[in-house]
């Protein structure tokens, strides 16, 4: 059971990271970057002697806490999370190597209610341990399926970004593997919702789903091919919400719009699986 004051004043533990450009290259590798050898705007993400560049929603796992909703002093539900929505700001290029630090503290708490679950919200900050320079900000709204109903206040909410009327100007499909969760976990993200079909059994799942975050690499690979040609430091500004869970080897078709609107769907069963998204491109 949750304790409000308790939960929202949680220490989650600073990480010091030192980074690699192999780390680097690991993370592009791993939410699908390479698939096209054809397309050489790619190359420096993959292959670092061409780079190394790093992908922006590498913040993500940069200065990453791991699944600290696990540790039972948080009573939370762990079985029960999923990732609910995800925001991203960068302030500088994020750096291929060196010693960086990440602080990830808890930001509110939201009770839905009995039976329809609670928000919580988080946010990291990502350092250069060297000289102290904030690199990103990154936001995330955990959806604690779970715990509903713990006597807590019931907002305020951070409201999702408005979608635009009609068509999308741009469509791109990007495959997922089916091996991908293996893979993107070992960022430092391991959940065993992703991987482990016996906990995605408890939580619900037919089979295990792919990391929110994965699906949020291949989204925003998708957005820079799209809006930022590739360009590493063009990327200024990332926010989303997953609306339905992804299946490790789906194709995700992800629709944009030109002012930099964005959801995506499963083109397999048609199911819109990230859902009020926005992007700021530098010109
Ligand atoms: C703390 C540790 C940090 C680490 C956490 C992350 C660990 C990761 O390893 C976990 C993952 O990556 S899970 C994979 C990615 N996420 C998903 O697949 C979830 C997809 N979304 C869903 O299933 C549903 O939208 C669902 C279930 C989220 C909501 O569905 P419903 O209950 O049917 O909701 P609905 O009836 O549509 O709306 C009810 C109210 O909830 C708000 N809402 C809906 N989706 C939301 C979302 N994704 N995020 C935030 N709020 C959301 C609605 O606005 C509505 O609000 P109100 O009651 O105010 O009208």
């Amino acid at each position: 059971m949750i304790d409000y004051d308790k939960l929202l004043n949680f220490k989650i533990p600073e990480v010091r990271q030192t980074l690699t450009a192999r780390d680097a290259v690991f993370y592009a590798l791993s939410i699908g970057f390479g698939q096209d050898p054809m397309d050489a705007r790619q190359l420096p993400y993959v292959a670092t002697h061409k780079g190394p560049a790093v992908v922006p929603a590498m913040a993500v796992v940069i200065g990453h806490p791991g699944f600290w909703a696990a540790d039972p002093a948080t009573g939370i539900d762990a079985v029960k999370v999923v990732h609910g929505e995800q925001r991203i700001t960068l302030h500088a290029p994020l750096p291929a190597s060196g010693e960086v630090i990440g602080r990830t503290r808890v930001t509110g708490l939201v009770d839905k209610g009995e039976g329809k679950g609670a928000l919580l919200y988080s946010e990291k900050e990502i350092t250069d341990a060297a000289t102290g320079k904030l690199l990103a900000t990154t936001g995330s709204t955990t959806f604690l399926r779970g715990d509903g109903g713990f006597g807590g206040p019931s907002g305020p909410v951070i409201p999702p970004n408005p979608m635009p009327e009609g068509a999308p100007d741009i469509v791109v499909d990007l495959p997922t593997r089916l091996e991908q969760a293996f893979y993107y976990r070992l960022n430092g993200d391991d959940n065993p919702l992703h991987i482990d079909p016996e906990i995605a059994a408890k939580a619900g799942f037919p089979r295990p789903i792919l990391h929110g975050l994965c699906t949020l690499g291949v989204v925003t690979h998708a957005l820079m091919r799209e809006l930022g040609d590739y360009r590493p430091e063009a990327l200024k500004k990332l926010s989303l919400r997953f609306s339905s869970p992804v299946y490790p080897g789906e194709t995700i078709r992800t629709e944009i719009w030109k002012n930099g609107a964005f959801r995506a769907r499963v083109v397999e069963r048609d199911v819109v699986v990230v859902n009020n998204g926005h992007a700021e491109f530098a010109a």
